[in-house]
């Protein structure tokens, strides 16, 4: 199993390339399902997420074609078997995004129950509460969501949609869904990631009828038929944040080319008050930072509030910056997996229930810890970059899931970090 070696204390310099969203190339993989036609992604991160999503897609009987400059080229006109086996589904949770496009255009799915889930329960019921009201019948057995259109109707019909919580997948399952339904859908208390909005755009592109997107409030009118077009996904926010942090912890100056601050306001407030300097600049974002910061309370909340998915890594930048900080987790019920090992890496941290206190420390020192899920692992990685000796983080499985060649891109700006077996 590789694990990442890293030798902290090393100041990073330079520049780094920012790659497309994974939260966005996933459901924008899924929603070429929409349409017969072949569509064109640019921009796609090559991350294991990534490849899992089109090893599905592929299985399904979908033409896939990948360019050496980051485009994927997908043809479902070939789509032959509309279903997401638990094999694939089990390992990314992003596959019950293939169920909302493969109802709308076959009239049924059978997709697997994604499953609980390191972070949190995590379950689906929003999506399929929201399905049914467009009137699709699903049933859920052995482990699955299987999924029809009644007798006599070949489409979604469209609804209004408030569900009970934001939820970033559900918006973009009812999306895809709503785009081909017949009628008009209305999407209350729609998530309003970036990503979502990035769908939304491509779904224009395609010939899907969209307004609203970027608010609670979506309004979509179904369209009969949707048509190929090409897309470029959107900058990861979340590595744009995650170099962010890392330059912030370890001191430097860095150049996020890509990276962009309007999509990461919440974490780029708190990173000024803590004393970075961290600055829009033409193409991308410049991050300085020197010493020790001040350290930052934060509750982490739905967009454009502070992202559950950059708690772990601002944590890691808490735990060197001076004085005490709380972070409260609303998410997700179990994100705090990371603690323990930071702790072992000499932070002072306690957890009560959704909140953790921090105390900086000066320094951290070098061990072995584990990776237990995707922004855990890098919130390790943070730390092994400033904590003195050698730092092994082992299961970095997780970091693969959803970073695009991480360790490389740091290697570029200064850092002495390593793959090993
Ligand atoms: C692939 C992708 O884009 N993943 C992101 C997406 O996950 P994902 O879309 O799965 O997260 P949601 O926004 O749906 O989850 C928000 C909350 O709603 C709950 N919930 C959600 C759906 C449902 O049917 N029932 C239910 O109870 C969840 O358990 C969670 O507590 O948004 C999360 C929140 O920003 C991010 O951490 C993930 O990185
Ligand atoms: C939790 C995450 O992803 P997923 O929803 O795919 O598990 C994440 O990107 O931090």
């Amino acid at each position: 199993m590789d694990k990442l070696l890293i030798r902290g204390g090393r100041q990073l310099l330079g520049e780094v390339l920012i790659s497309g969203a994974k939260n966005a190339a996933l459901p924008e993989l899924c929603a070429t399902l929409l349409t017969a036609e072949p569509v064109t992604l640019r921009n796609v991160p090559r991350l294991q997420d990534v490849s899992t999503m089109l090893t599905l897609i592929r299985n399904m009987g979908v033409q896939v074609e990948q360019g050496a400059d980051g485009s994927v080229q997908v043809n479902a006109g070939t789509l032959s078997s509309p279903e997401a086996p638990y094999e694939l589904v089990k390992t990314m949770r992003a596959s019950v995004l293939a169920l909302g496009p493969l109802l709308a255009r076959f009239g049924e799915a059978t997709v697997s129950l994604p499953g609980g889930c390191a972070i949190g329960s995590r379950p689906v019921d929003q999506h399929i509460k929201g399905l049914q009201a467009m009137g699709a019948e699903i049933l859920v057995e052995h482990g699955y969501m299987i999924a029809k259109l009644p007798k006599g109707r070949t489409r979604l019909k469209g609804a209004r949609i408030a569900t009970d919580m934001v939820t970033v997948t559900g918006t973009e399952n009812f999306l895809m869904a709503a785009a081909l339904a017949e009628g008009e859908t209305i999407l209350e208390n729609a998530a309003q990631e970036p990503e979502i909005p990035d769908l939304a755009e491509m779904l224009i592109k395609m010939g899907a009828k969209i307004e609203g997107h970027g608010s609670s409030r979506i309004r979509i009118q179904g369209v009969e038929r949707l048509h190929g077009c090409t897309h470029q996904v959107v900058a990861d926010r979340i590595e744009t944040g995650t170099f962010l942090c890392a330059v912030a912890a370890t001191g430097g100056d860095v150049v996020l080319k890509h990276g962009r601050t309007d999509h990461l306001d919440a974490v780029i407030d708190k990173l000024r008050e803590a004393g970075a300097s961290v600055e829009a600049i033409e193409g991308g974002i410049r991050v300085k930072s020197q010493g020790r910061l001040k350290a930052q309370s934060f509750r982490t909340t739905e967009y454009p509030g502070f992202p559950t998915d950059m708690q772990a890594q601002f944590m890691a930048l808490n735990a060197i910056s001076l004085g005490p900080s709380k972070v409260t987790e609303t998410i997700f019920e179990n994100r705090f997996m990371h603690v323990n090992e930071l702790v072992r890496l000499g932070a002072h941290i306690q957890i009560d229930g959704k909140v953790s206190v921090i105390e900086g420390v000066a320094k951290l020192s070098g061990a072995t810890v584990m990776a237990t899920d995707l922004r855990a692992s890098a919130s390790l990685v943070i730390a092994g970059l400033v904590a003195d000796g050698e730092t092994v983080v082992d299961r970095i499985y997780h970091l693969d899931r959803g970073y695009d060649q991480m360790e490389t891109k740091l290697r570029g700006i200064g850092a002495d970090i390593e793959r090993v077996k």
